[in-house]
């Protein structure tokens, strides 16, 4: 297998795409084009174009990876189009569906054109630093070799799993694309409640923001399921249980979690179009 990973084409290059490229980055990535407003450089030799339309025809990109908002998607579809032809599309896109992406493409080509072909991936920010989880769906069209060059991209940047029915992705997104910002605002509250309970603020920080990656590592490299690891903090009538007591009274955390979790797969069915807008 090549070392350096394919050329690719990557259309919005923003909290997620710019995630995913630092991580593809630090692989080694064979020199790709990359299409965004915002970002003010990529190193070289890859390139970085405002628009699509910039991207010269002779372009062979090994992949289209789509990253930007959902709702942004289209104004950029017929001018990816052509390059579909050439290669799949990856789209990091929360919500829309394999289908409606390949519609979008193939409305936007000459009458007879090949089907594009669309693969569907929920990574998420731990990718920039290697530690992603990434989740895809591929329809029943999708060779096993566009399969394994997806799983090659996403493995470089983190964990990836596959789904076989596409309707799990909405919970994926609700859980592991959404789930960094949930732990990320537990290390806000722990600093916030250090700070209330007299700490100064710089140790606060630097202790909520620890525990919160230490226990992570722990988890990962323990291999010790999450319920154990809890349990073994926790002296009978100690501290933690009084913590723990409050946490997980069935209308604190255990209903909190399962409403937001309820809340943001919604959101996900809703900008499929799979529910009406709520
Ligand atoms: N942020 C996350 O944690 C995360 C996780 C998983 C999936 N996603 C998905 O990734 C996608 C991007 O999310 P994000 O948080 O990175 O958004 P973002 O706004 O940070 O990035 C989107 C980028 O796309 C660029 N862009 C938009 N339209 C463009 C156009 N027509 N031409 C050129 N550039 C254009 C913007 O300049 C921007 O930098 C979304 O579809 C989201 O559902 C995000
Ligand atoms: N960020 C995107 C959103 O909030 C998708 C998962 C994480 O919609």
């Amino acid at each position: 297998m090549d070392a350096m990973l394919p050329p690719l084409l990557l259309v919005g290059c923003g909290n997620m795409g710019g995630a995913m490229l630092d991580g593809w980055l630090k692989e080694g990535l064979a020199p790709s084009f990359i299409i965004d407003r915002h970002r003010p450089s990529v190193p070289a030799p890859h390139h970085l174009v405002r628009s699509a339309d910039e991207v010269p025809d002779s372009f062979h990109p090994g992949m289209i990876v789509l990253a930007t908002k959902p709702q942004k998607v289209d104004a950029v579809m017929t001018a990816i189009a052509p390059f579909a032809l050439r290669a799949p599309v990856l789209s990091v896109l929360a919500g829309r569906r394999a289908g409606d992406l390949t519609d979008c493409l193939t409305d936007a080509l000459p009458a007879g054109s090949p089907m594009p072909l669309v693969i569907r991936a929920m990574p998420n920010t731990p990718s920039s630093v290697g530690q992603g989880m990434s989740v895809c769906y591929a329809p029943p069209a999708a060779t096993a070799a566009q399969r394994a060059l997806c799983t090659r991209l996403l493995r470089a940047v983190g964990d990836v799993a596959w789904i076989e029915h596409e309707d799990e992705m909405d919970a994926v997104t609700a859980i592991s694309g959404s789930g960094p910002a949930y732990v990320f605002l537990l290390a806000e509250l722990l600093e916030e409640a250090g700070i209330a309970e007299g700490l100064p603020p710089d140790l606060a920080r630097q202790i909520a923001r620890q525990t919160v990656a230490g226990a992570g590592a722990l988890m990962v490299r323990s291999g010790v399921d999450a319920a154990t690891l809890r349990r073994n903090v926790t002296s009978p009538g100690g501290t933690t249980q009084k913590a723990l007591d409050v946490l997980m009274a069935p209308d604190a955390w255990p209903a909190t979690l399962s409403a937001a979790i309820r809340a943001a797969a919604r959101r996900s069915r809703e900008l499929s179009g799979a529910l009406p807008v709520s």
